[in-house]
C-alpha cells in the first residue's frame, strides 16, 4: 500500500487543490488530505467545516481520506500513518523555494519523500486567500471553488475560529 499525504490548512479548498489531489490519487494506493489547523492563525472557516467541505467535494473520488492533522510534524505524523511521500502542488518558483527546504528536511527527519506536481496551468493564480478577497467583495469565484464551498463563501459570515 503505497499512502500519500497532501497536507494544507484548505481555508477552504479551492478546484486547484482538487487538480492536484485527483492526479495525486492517481499516483498512489491512498491519499490522506490532512487538514492543519495552526492555532496563532486566524481561519476563515472552522476546522470542521474545512473537514466538511473538503469531504464533500472529495466523495466521488476512490482511495482518498480526509482527516485533521495536529500541530506537530509533518515527519512525524507520516511516520505513524506509514506515509511514504508528501504530494505537494507548486505553482510558481516562489513556491518551490518555499517547499524545498522543508522537503529535504522531511526526508532527513522520517525518510518521506516530497512530490511536486505542477499544478494545472488555469489554477496557477489561485490561492484561497484571493479567493476570500474576491469573494468578499463581491467577485464571481464559481469557476475556481466546488458549489459547496461556494454557497459557504456567499453565506458571508466568518464562522468561530478554530
Ligand atoms: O491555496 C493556496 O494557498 C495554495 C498554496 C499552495 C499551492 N500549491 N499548489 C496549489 Br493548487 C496551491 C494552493
Amino acid at each position: 500500500m503505497r499512502r500519500a499525504v497532501c497536507p494544507g490548512s484548505f481555508d477552504p479548498i479551492h478546484n486547484g487543490h482538487l487538480e492536484v489531489i485527483a492526479r495525486a490519487a492517481g499516483l498512489f494506493d491512498e491519499v490522506i488530505v490532512a487538514i492543519s489547523t495552526n492555532y496563532a492563525k486566524k481561519y476563515r472557516f472552522s476546522l470542521d467545516e474545512r473537514l466538511e467541505m473538503a469531504r464533500e467535494t472529495l466523495a466521488s473520488l476512490k482511495g482518498i481520506v480526509v482527516e485533521p492533522v495536529g500541530e506537530g510534524l509533518l515527519a512525524e505524523y507520516c511516520r505513524q500513518r506509514g506515509v511514504s511521500a508528501i504530494v505537494k502542488g507548486l505553482r510558481s518558483s516562489s513556491d518551490f523555494d518555499y517547499e524545498l527546504p522543508m522537503a529535504t528536511m522531511n526526508r532527513q527527519l522520517s525518510g518521506v519523500e516530497t512530490v511536486f506536481l505542477p499544478a494545472e496551468a488555469h489554477y496557477i493564480h489561485l490561492s484561497s486567500t484571493l479567493i476570500k478577497e474576491v469573494a468578499g467583495l463581491g467577485g464571481n469565484v464559481s469557476e475556481y471553488v466546488p458549489r459547496s464551498v461556494l454557497r459557504r463563501l456567499l453565506a458571508g459570515e466568518p464562522s468561530a475560529n478554530q
